[in-house]
């Protein structure tokens, strides 16, 4: 059978409706079912020994943080059935599997964008992938461009909230059938970015030396970068730097009952006057994370040190 015949007939079951009148969000919820994602994790975990509490996402340029990773095991994206690859640069495509700190772990060596054309839904299955191997806890990472003006390029802050118009506008990845097994039609999110394992990140920040700060992420589609009016927006609207990713992939680890910590690498000043000088620019942005990726991998490894047992199960 042809794929587009496949799609139409899980649409058709699912909806009763023809494929083109139901968003791509539900779509993807409808094809890639729990049964789906069984399948997924089950053809990963048959090739790893590894049964990870912790899973990490590193963003652009912060690949790094994976080299901490102790026996390692690597799976390429490219290679698991049916799983969307990675095409930016600074996003390997890679999951690596092994002991960090001495905890289980999986690190995604990249991630999956809207801009690069996968529905909102299809940028969260490796969450979905997290929640069927045991991931408990989400590391989530990112390159961010500051808006907060008392940021500079290189600052690591720790997420405190999300603001994100693609979310609220409904490029959610939620949308579609829920199926309970993986959590709530209806999801609380008010506490996303749990309080406590902030602290723990301000607890090793201060250990490190590192000078942490925190505030809101604001996500944009991309894959332009803003106007200086969608920036002035966010910026007036409490959001501290902006990005493309991680909030949707926070809010479906929350639905889940993953529990969930972020922080953001500064790369660059966000033009926030019109007469601005056109600033960001992607090789860039991932230089500068790569140049901070050493702290990101002190912080991630000295925050896994210091969790509680109890935190991960
Ligand atoms: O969020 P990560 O994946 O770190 O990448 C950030 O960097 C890219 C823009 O330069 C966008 O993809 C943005 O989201
Ligand atoms: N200005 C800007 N800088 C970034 N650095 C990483 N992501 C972004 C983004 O979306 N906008």
């Amino acid at each position: 059978m042809e794929n587009s015949e496949i799609l139409n007939q899980i649409v058709k079951k699912e909806f009763n409706l023809p494929a083109q009148l139901i968003s791509q969000d539900a779509i993807t919820n409808a094809y890639y079912n729990y049964e789906k994602i069984e399948e997924i994790t089950k053809w990963i975990s048959e090739r790893v020994t590894i049964r990870p509490k912790i899973g990490i996402i590193c963003g652009s340029g912060l690949g790094e943080i994976a080299n901490l990773v102790q026996n390692k095991e690597e799976i390429q994206y490219a290679d698991i059935p049916e799983f969307p690859r990675s095409t930016v640069h600074g996003h390997k495509g890679v999951f690596v599997f092994g002991h960090l700190s001495n905890e289980p772990v999986v690190c995604m060596q990249g991630r999956f964008h809207p801009y690069e054309g996968y529905s909102t839904a299809l940028c969260t299955l490796p969450v979905k992938v997290f929640k069927l191997l045991g991931v408990k806890l989400a590391i989530i990472t990112n390159a961010a461009g500051g808006l907060n003006p008392n940021f500079s390029i290189g600052d690591l802050m720790v997420i405190k909230d999300h603001f994100s118009l693609p979310i609220l506008s409904l490029q959610h990845p939620l949308v579609g059938h829920n199926d309970e097994r993986f959590g709530p039609r209806f999801v609380p999110i008010t506490n996303i970015y749990d309080k406590k394992l902030r602290q723990i990140l301000h607890d090793c920040g201060k250990e490190l030396n590192l000078d942490l700060r925190e505030g809101v992420y604001g996500t944009i589609s991309g894959p332009s970068y803003e106007t200086v009016t969608d920036s002035l927006f966010y910026l007036r609207n409490g959001a501290d730097c902006v990005g493309m990713s991680t909030s949707h992939e926070a809010t479906v680890a929350c639905y889940c009952g993953i529990k969930v910590v972020a922080f953001s690498i500064i790369t660059d000043k966000v033009a926030i006057e019109y007469d601005a000088e056109d600033g960001s620019d992607h090789n860039e942005i991932v230089k500068i994370a790569k140049l901070k990726a050493k702290d990101a991998e002190k912080l991630v490894s000295n925050f896994i040190q210091k969790l509680n047992q109890n935190l991960l199960e």
